[in-house]
């Protein structure tokens, strides 16, 4: 059901229904008319209006049915019984909405997540930054040229002209159109090709015979190996990975309203997103009386919020209170995004407090967004053994604290990109300009998303987290 109230004649279960629907339609306007940080300036609200009226009248793109699957599977990330392995462009663009792209971002998922549950001996929830991740929070209103920034596809365009950057509604439409697409792709692609243990496992043989340092990691791919042939040869079915879920940050709220359900399955009537099964608030827009929070806290789905390293433990436990007023486990992610010389110091207390307070939260780490830099030549990057360390870094502070590490949030694709630096390869920074295709920030390729999952395995194996070289 849309949230679009179309009233059909009265009866009593109808009236009730119809007070629920008014009472919700009430607390989301209230949400959206708290201040919104990062949100475009439109030119024309009632283009906007128009194109917001027609949207929600469409149909939703994820079932609440589904999400609440996702809930209870972040209730075992919470529990400390499985992890989340949430990946993919930082940028989602119109042109790159294409089945191939899609194919080789989901594939590095899930070929990661093999690797990952054998490391950690856990099973790992694949959760895609994709089918919905066109809007972009920037630092800084104007970019170098003094244009207006781009914003990401769903609001304006990244071609350099004044034109292009001016923001456009219709542009609302066209993303609905390509995550619907992208949508049916992920379904079709997590229950085939993505599901098959087998085929996944080839593919990182591959990598590991034939990448450089590919073969640091060949006991443990030997070992996937041997227990994938344990397993055909007592004649068990062929093992399959389960689903994928889909994810954005819910940044451009006059597309967030579009497509909300009403779930009456919870503790109380609440929203359901139908635009995908995750959403999260970013480190840009989580400020306390802001729409962001209170539109996250009208919602069924289970949500995330980045903590960068300003975040206090009082500020964390505030997010988690609010957002999970009924202590639901694995209803909020908590991504700490703190950069790899800082998470050691700030997010202990955070966990500390947050525990204390008697919810169960997913721990996730993005150790992406606290690393980034500028290169001498001018593109953003962000070094390989940062990331690794900031990974460390979160592991060795749970260890510390006897909590889960849950999971880790990254910006990757399955593609051969030069955006990051290092890796076995030794990626510099004059391989920058020869493939930097994100529009936004820089992701890991898949030969350095692969390197990170085995050395991620390694350090879940050895329950310990040396930290062996000092990063650069
Ligand atoms: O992905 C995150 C943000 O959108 C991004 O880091 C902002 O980038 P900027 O600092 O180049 O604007
Ligand atoms: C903008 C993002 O991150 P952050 O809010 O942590 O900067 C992101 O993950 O795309």
């Amino acid at each position: 059901m849309t949230y679009t109230p179309r009233w059909p004649p009265d009866t009593p279960a109808r009236i009730r229904r119809r007070a629920v629907e008014r009472a919700l339609a009430d607390r989301l306007d209230a949400a959206l008319a708290r201040p919104a940080a990062q949100q475009p300036g439109w030119p024309d609200p009632d283009r906007v209006r128009a194109v917001v009226r027609r949207l929600t009248a469409g149909e939703p793109l994820v079932a609440p049915a589904e999400t609440r699957r996702l809930l209870d599977r972040l209730g075992a990330v919470a529990r400390g019984e499985a992890l989340l392995l949430q990946s993919g462009d930082c940028a989602e663009t119109f042109a790159d909405s294409t089945e191939a792209h899609l194919r080789g971002n989901l594939g590095l998922l899930r070929r990661m997540a093999l690797v990952l549950t054998h490391g950690a001996g856990l099973p790992v929830v694949t959760v895609a930054r994709a089918a919905g991740q066109y809007a972009k929070p920037r630092s800084a209103p104007v970019d170098a040229h003094g244009l207006p920034v781009y914003r990401g596809d769903i609001v304006n365009s990244a071609e350099a002209t004044h034109a292009a950057r001016a923001p456009d509604p219709e542009r609302m439409a066209w993303a609905h159109a390509h995550a619907r697409e992208a949508m049916t792709v992920v379904r079709r692609l997590a229950r085939g090709e993505l599901a098959d243990a087998h085929a996944l496992h080839e593919e990182n043989r591959r990598f590991v015979d034939t990448a450089p340092g590919g073969r640091r990691y060949a006991a443990r791919s030997a070992a996937i190996g041997r227990g994938l042939s344990f397993m055909t040869g007592i004649g068990a079915p062929a093992p399959r990975l389960g689903e994928i879920w889909t994810s954005h940050e819910a940044l451009l709220l006059d597309h967030e309203r579009t497509l909300l359900w009403i779930d009456a399955e919870g503790t109380e009537p609440q929203l359901s997103s139908g635009l995908a099964h995750f959403l999260w608030i970013g480190e840009r827009t989580r400020q306390p009386d802001g729409a962001h929070l209170a539109f996250a806290e009208l919602l069924a789905n289970p949500v995330g919020v980045k903590i960068g390293p300003g975040t206090t433990p009082e500020q964390a436990v505030e997010y988690v209170r609010r957002l999970d007023p009924h202590g639901v486990p694995g209803r909020v992610t908590l991504i700490s995004r703190m950069g790899h010389d800082r998470i050691r110091q700030v997010l202990p207390p955070i966990v500390e407090k947050v525990t204390a307070s008697g919810r169960q939260v997913v721990w996730q780490c993005d150790p992406m967004h606290g690393n980034s830099r500028t290169a001498a030549n001018g593109y953003k990057t962000r070094h390989y053994d940062r990331i690794l360390d900031e990974i460390t870094g979160f592991l060795e502070v749970h260890r510390a604290l006897g909590t889960h590490p849950g999971g880790l949030h990254l910006e990757a694709t399955g593609e051969n990109v030069t955006e990051c630096v290092g890796g076995a390869r030794g990626l510099a920074e004059a391989d920058l300009p020869t493939r930097y295709r994100t529009a936004c920030d820089p992701r890991l390729n898949a030969e350095q998303g692969m390197e990170l999952a085995f050395a991620v395995a390694e350090l879940f194996a050895a329950g310990t987290t040396p930290s062996p070289e000092t990063p650069r």
